[in-house]
């Protein structure tokens, strides 16, 4: 397997003859609002979590891609963009100087276009330090700190508008029907039990109509504010806060959250505290579809890795909507003998689909997948979020989600582990919870 190394995307400085780019530090941010001050536009790239990230406007390149060696053709892309690119970086830390946004399909027969974006202007902040990179690719531009101010300024000069709910707003069914869905996951349940397999994701869809176009910059404040553990995505029409990392690389470390095992809050009793942990922790089922979901991370990571760590037991994790059984995984990435460790997107490329959103053994579950959900998943389940030129980058898995199809219709998704114990008008009843993130910032309900 060819692994594109850190080296291997350095760009060469000094020589130009296509993207160029100059990052400063920026001004200090608002520790209250972080970067969501800049979160002003819909067409607004992000990565945001507890106010850190990124924020991103602009195009200045764009690739696109379908098929089954789609990371690998984007990784070739993203190479040959850095090999002939001039930075200027006077930060050098992750996520600074040239990046890429990334939106891959679930899928690797879908005809959803996977894309990288390498947008114009970037606003970056984390553990404390704040920068603002410049991406053009005109050889004539001036790259300096003024011009990017200026570059940033231009975006942020008119700010869309918010929007209230309207009474003509509603939410609409999607492909299956719920009775349909629960057809499905009985179907699920019986493979299950007939030993094919041992835990298949079934999702849907539903469909918000709105009467006045979507904000998309307000929907993705109130999901970053809210889900503040989350990671807030944006990538060309591809939103939502998932709480799942499938990987971040940093230098030579390498980080995941794996989730599997879900209880509604809102179904909770107001005066039992420890609920979430006896309900969760305490359940055979929900156990063992987490241990199937950490096994499938750690056996793919594993190679690419010189130790791993993660806590024996899972824990819970609490959002609004949900309590997850969560466990973090940290890796050191074997260092190979040119010094070079693999990229974020080679990783990304390993582990996709994991068992959280597809099921094990893979291919059984993704032909049961095709066979029972009749939903074009697109970029949802799918991997989202950055990478830079250093390979370093963070990689969610898109859920809790929604595409922006047009200004006034969105599509939100959410699935459920299936498992030998599963109850369809459980699993259905757990899609609203997991519905509920974007419901709410779209102004709905149910
Ligand atoms: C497939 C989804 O969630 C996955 C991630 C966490 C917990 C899950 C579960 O408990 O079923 C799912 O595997 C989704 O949110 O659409």
């Amino acid at each position: 397997m060819s692994t594109p190394s850190l080296t291997a995307l350095t760009p060469a400085p000094g020589h130009s003859r296509g993207l160029r780019s100059i990052t400063v530090a920026h001004g200090s941010m608002d520790p209250r609002t972080g970067l969501l001050e800049y979160v002003v536009r819909n067409d607004a790239h992000t990565w945001i979590r507890r106010g850190g990230g990124l924020v991103a406007y602009g195009e200045t390149a764009r690739f696109t891609v379908t098929g089954p060696d789609r990371f690998t053709r984007a990784q070739e892309w993203w190479r040959r963009e850095l090999a002939g690119a001039e930075v200027l970086d006077e930060l050098s830390v992750p996520g600074s100087g040239l990046i890429a946004f990334g939106s891959f399909a679930f899928s690797k027969t879908s005809a959803h276009e996977s894309r990288l974006i390498v947008p114009e202007v970037v606003v970056g902040c984390s553990e404390g330090m704040s920068w603002l990179t410049y991406i053009t690719d005109d050889a004539d531009a001036e790259l300096t700190a003024e011009a990017a101010e200026a570059a940033l300024a231009a975006y942020l000069v008119e700010p869309d508008a918010g929007r209230s709910p309207s009474p003509g707003d509603r939410l609409g069914p999607g492909v299956l029907s719920e009775d349909q869905y629960k057809v499905a996951v009985a179907e699920g349940v019986k493979h299950v039990r007939a030993g094919e397999l041992s835990k298949l994701v079934l999702a849907r869809d539903v469909v918000a109509h709105l009467d006045t176009p979507v904000a998309t910059a307000q929907v993705l404040r109130e999901l970053a504010v809210r889900y503040e553990d989350c990671w807030t995505y944006a990538v060309d029409g591809l939103i939502g806060s998932t709480p799942e990392m499938l990987i971040k690389v940093e230098d030579s470390t390498a980080r995941a959250r794996v989730l599997a095992g879900t209880l509604d809050r809102a179904s909770a009793p107001a005066d039992d505290p420890g609920y979430a942990t006896r309900v969760l922790a305490g359940s055979e089922k929900q156990l063992h579809e987490h241990q199937i979901a950490i096994d499938s991370l750690t056996e793919t990571l594993g190679p690419f890795t010189s130790s791993m760590t993660s806590h024996s037991e899972p824990f819970v994790l609490q959002l609004p909507n949900v309590w997850h059984l969560a466990s973090d995984v940290m890796a050191q990435l074997t260092v190979d003998e040119d010094g070079l460790v693999p990229t974020s997107l080679a990783l990304v490329q390993a582990l996709h689909p994991t068992a959280a959103v597809c099921g094990t053994p893979t291919t059984v579950a993704g032909a049961l997948i095709r066979e029972l959900e009749h939903l074009q998943r697109g970029p949802y389940a799918g991997p989202v979020g950055w990478i830079d030129a250093g390979g370093n980058g963070e990689w969610g898995i898109a859920l809790r989600g929604a595409v922006v199809e047009t200004p006034t219709r969105v599509r939100l998704y959410a699935g459920c582990g299936i498992v030998e114990g599963s109850q369809p008008e459980a699993e259905l009843a757990e899609t609203w919870s997991k519905f509920r993130p974007m419901i709410e910032a779209l102004g709905l309900s149910r």
